[in-house]
């Protein structure tokens, strides 16, 4: 039985470094598992989540995922059916080693303790389910994503196909979908050729997260593996659960799939749909370059997704190389006034007739709403509703060139938000989604629990939930790849040094400045200079 001790082991440290990060994991340490059984309440709050360390030479660490076996230790194993599947009963090394792990940090330094691990995704070489005995279930929660129905596509297909597995049901409409509907048989056959399909078949939705009646739905029906598929919100919520399950000692495997349009979810590679997203919104690029190209003084402005990261927005200026100005919520910009954005607007269309610009949906909120002093709204999810700043930033600079005298702009504007989401996956996600679905699977199989799958540095790793939710993945933009963007745009980088040493906060790395004191950052512009009335531009209602 492969399940990791529990309780970091001391750490032979190689050196000082290594010493350091043993020392702060080991003050992560919380209180010894089980903890205490505590009185059913009637709202569930998760408990705080046991972590599991590992330590080993030179200051590596294992950072592991729940086993079933933690809490029902007597559960018994069996030999995984793939070693007599034509596909897998070749050679060994399909399967994978017991202490095989994947690098949170693959830049290393001589010197440098190795650093946190998670345990490597795939087929082990024994199980902890028969497959007559497994009942799956499986639910998509939060906004659309190209290629939900390529996982769920392949949840039912690879568990049918590689374990033997024929009892999989759909929960239908989200997490409430678990208390307030009935489940939804999915077979081989119901999902082929889903995948072809934008949206997801099981549908999704917003808030309803009540893990007691979660859970209550998932003891009644006898569930004994849950695919949760969604984003930062969802994968909250599966911690929840996944704590509520263990508390009530029930054999099921609680398992997370990250998707997320905008790339917020920290740790992984990337988020599945967002390489389609990219590619889609570059036919929106392109039609505003064509417009802008075509007229005197013409202005595209295409609004993208990106609640709180900009990385769509960032990854289609890049790849398209038509766009003037990308603007990304992790990256302030200013309107008026030296340096600002319609100083920058009007030489570049003096030098070039036109420009492109890129915004993402979650850019500029602090200055649209000082400026229309708006209330905070928010959805069903506890996500801030957003204003919207496409709307706002054309009326801005449409007003900004009334005012001047012989310089008549025209201003096209693009709003392809939703139509980036709602297209099927492309090639690349088609694959990527398979192989999530697979070492979910393996997963599941092989007894590991309260965990989110997915890459981490090219190879797929099961991730402790409590490490995907404590933060959200952002642009940073004292990383190099926004300077490749301010590179290819050659806008202003807007930003002062407060900024900067904001932005560097949550950084591993300490942010040093090029040539201290000397380097081309000013100090804090005028932020609000512009801040005037401006027209309601709520995105949707709360
Ligand atoms: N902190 C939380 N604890 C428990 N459940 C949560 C939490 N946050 C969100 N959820 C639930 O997770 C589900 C999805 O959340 P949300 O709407 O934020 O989308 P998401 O999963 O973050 O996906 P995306 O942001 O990509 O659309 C909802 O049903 C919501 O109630
Ligand atoms: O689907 P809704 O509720 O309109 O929310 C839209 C939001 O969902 C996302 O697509 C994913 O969080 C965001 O980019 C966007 O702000
Ligand atoms: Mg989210």
């Amino acid at each position: 039985m492969e399940a990791a001790t529990a309780v970091a082991a001391p750490i032979p440290a190689a050196d000082a470094a290594a010493k350091a990060l043993e020392k702060k994991l080991l003050d992560l340490e919380l209180p010894p598992f089980p903890a205490p059984a505590k009185k059913a309440a009637a709202k569930v709050v998760a408990a705080a989540p046991k972590k599991k360390l590992a330590g080993g030479a030179g200051g590596y660490v294992l950072e592991d995922v729940p086993h079933l076996t933690d809490y029902l230790p007597n559960l018994p194993s069996f030999p995984n059916p793939l070693q007599n599947h034509p596909a897998y009963s070749v050679v060994k090394q399909y399967f994978v080693n017991a202490d095989d792990t994947v690098a949170k940090k693959i830049v290393v330094h001589k010197g440098s303790a190795r650093g946190t691990h998670f345990r490597r995704a795939g087929p082990r070489q024994r199980v902890f389910f028969q497959p007559d005995e497994v009942s799956a279930a499986i639910v998509t929660c939060g906004g659309l994503c190209p290629g939900l129905n390529t996982v769920i596509r392949e949840l039912v297909c690879g568990l049918h196909d590689m374990y033997g597995v024929t009892s999989v049901v759909g929960i239908e409409g989200g997490y409430r979908g678990f208390y307030a509907r009935n489940t939804v048989e999915l077979t081989p056959r119901s999902v082929n050729g889903i995948h072809k399909r934008g949206g997801t078949v099981l549908g999704t939705s917003r808030g309803g997260q009540d893990t007691g009646k979660i859970v209550d739905s998932i003891q009644d029906r006898g569930i004994n593996q849950v695919y949760i598929i969604g984003g930062d919100g969802t994968q909250k919520g599966a911690a929840t659960i996944h704590a509520e399950v263990q508390r009530r000692g029930l054999k099921c495997a609680v398992v997370g799939v990250p998707k997320t349009i905008d790339n917020d979810i920290a740790v992984i590679d990337r988020s599945f749909g967002f390489d389609t997203a990219v590619e889609e919104a570059q036919r929106a690029i392109n039609a505003a370059h064509v417009e802008a190209e075509s007229a005197e003084n013409g202005v595209g402005v295409v609004k993208l997704m990106g609640r709180n990261s900009g990385f769509i927005a960032m990854y289609a200026t890049l790849a398209s190389r038509d766009v003037d100005l990308c603007l990304i919520p992790e990256s302030p910009f200013y309107l008026e006034g030296k340096g600002g954005l319609l100083e920058f607007a009007e030489k570049r269309l003096r030098e070039n007739g036109h420009m492109v610009i890129v915004v993402a949906e979650g850019a500029g909120q602090d200055v649209i709403a000082r400026s229309m002093r708006l209330a905070d709204a928010h959805d069903a999810s506890g996500n801030k509703v957003l204003l919207d700043v496409g709307l706002w930033l054309c009326a801005k600079i449409k007003d900004h060139f009334k005012k001047k005298a012989n310089f008549p702009i025209t201003l096209k504007y693009i709003d392809p938000t939703y139509m980036i989401r709602a297209v099927p996956s492309n090639a690349s996600d088609n694959v990527y989604c398979s192989l999530l679905a697979h070492s979910a699977i393996h997963g599941a199989m092989a007894g590991y629990t309260g965990f989110t799958v997915a890459p981490v540095n090219g190879r797929h790793a099961y991730i402790p939930f409590y490490r995907i939710t404590e933060k959200q993945n952002k642009v940073v933009i004292t990383d190099r790849m926004w300077a490749r963007v301010l590179c290819s745009t050659n806008q202003p980088c807007f930003l002062s040094t407060e900024d900067v040493e904001k932005a560097g906060q949550d950084d591993e790395e300490p942010i040093v400045p090029l040539v201290e004191g000397e380097n081309s950052l000013v100090k804090a512009p005028p932020l609000l200079a512009n801040a005037g009335d401006g027209a309601a531009l709520c995105n949707g209602a709360a």
